[in-house]
C-alpha cells in the first residue's frame, strides 16, 4: 500500500450504480480504475469518460464501458489526480499532459473529486511547474512572452528529445514559478494570451480531495 493506492481505492466509495464517471489520468487514477474494474467485472453498471488515450487504453483492457465526452449529455462525477493542492482545494494539474481534456471533463461534471498522495498538499501552489498547453504554430511567441514576464517557461520534451505532443496535438510549456502568489490573476492572464489553449491551474473545480498516506490511511478535505 502507498498513498496513491490508498486514495485511489478510497474514491470507489463515491461511485453509485448507473453513473457516468469522468476518469482522470495518472498513476493515482490507475488505482481507482483498478478498483472500478473489479466492481464492473462483478456486474456493477457504470459508463466511463476518459481524459486521455492512456486512460482509454487502461479502461478498455479492464473492460470498463466507455463513451467520449461528445457522446454523453453530462458527467455525474469525475475522479482525477492532481500535482499540487492548496488549502482552498485549488490545484495544479497536467503533469501527465492531459490538462485540456481533464479540465473539459471536470467542467462537464456535477461533482469532481481529486485523489492525491500526501506529498501533493501544499500551503501555496507553484513549486510544481505549471503546464501551459499551446498551439504548436505559436509556441515560440508564447514562450518569449512568458519568459519576459519572468515565468521561466521550458518546452516539454518527450523521451526522444522531441516536443511532447498532447492528445489534442498541442505542445506544453512548463512554467517554473516556485510560488504562485495570486492564482486567479495568473489564470486570468493565461486565459487571455493568444496561442494558449489551456493551463494547469484548476481553480474552484473540485469539491473534495482524498489524501492518501504511506501507511494506507486517508483523509478527506472538503470545500
Ligand atoms: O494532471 C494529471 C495528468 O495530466 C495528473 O492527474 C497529475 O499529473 C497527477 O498524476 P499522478 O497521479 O501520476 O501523480
Amino acid at each position: 500500500m502507498n498513498g496513491k493506492q490508498a486514495a485511489g481505492q478510497k474514491a470507489i466509495e463515491e461511485i453509485r450504480e448507473g453513473q457516468i464517471i469522468g476518469l482522470g489520468t495518472g498513476s493515482t487514477v490507475y488505482y481507482f480504475l483498478e478498483a472500478l474494474a473489479t466492481k464492473v467485472a462483478d456486474g456493477f453498471n457504470v459508463i466511463g469518460v476518459a481524459t486521455s488515450q492512456k486512460t482509454i487504453k487502461l479502461a478498455n483492457e479492464w473492460k470498463i464501458p466507455m463513451r467520449t465526452l461528445s457522446e454523453v449529455e453530462k458527467i455525474d462525477i469525475t475522479i482525477d489526480g492532481a500535482d499540487e493542492v492548496d488549502p482552498q482545494l485549488n490545484g495544479i494539474k497536467g503533469g501527465g499532459g492531459a490538462l485540456l481534456y481533464e479540465k473539459l471533463v471536470a467542467k462537464s461534471s456535477s461533482r469532481c473529486i481529486w485523489i492525491v498522495d500526501s506529498a501533493k498538499t501544499k500551503k501555496q501552489l507553484g513549486a510544481f511547474p505549471l503546464p501551459v498547453e499551446v498551439i504548436p504554430f505559436g509556441w515560440k511567441y508564447v514562450r518569449n512572452y512568458l519568459s519576459e514576464k519572468g515565468y521561466a517557461p521550458t518546452l516539454r520534451l518527450d523521451t526522444d528529445g522531441h516536443p511532447y505532443v498532447t492528445d489534442a496535438s498541442h505542445y506544453i510549456l512548463d512554467l517554473h514559478l516556485n510560488t504562485i502568489v495570486n492564482p486567479e490573476a495568473l489564470a486570468n492572464e493565461l486565459d487571455h494570451l493568444t496561442g494558449v489553449v489551456e493551463h494547469g491551474l484548476f481553480l474552484g473545480l473540485t469539491e473534495k480531495v482524498i489524501v492518501g498516506y504511506p501507511d494506507g490511511h486517508t483523509e478527506t478535505l472538503n470545500q
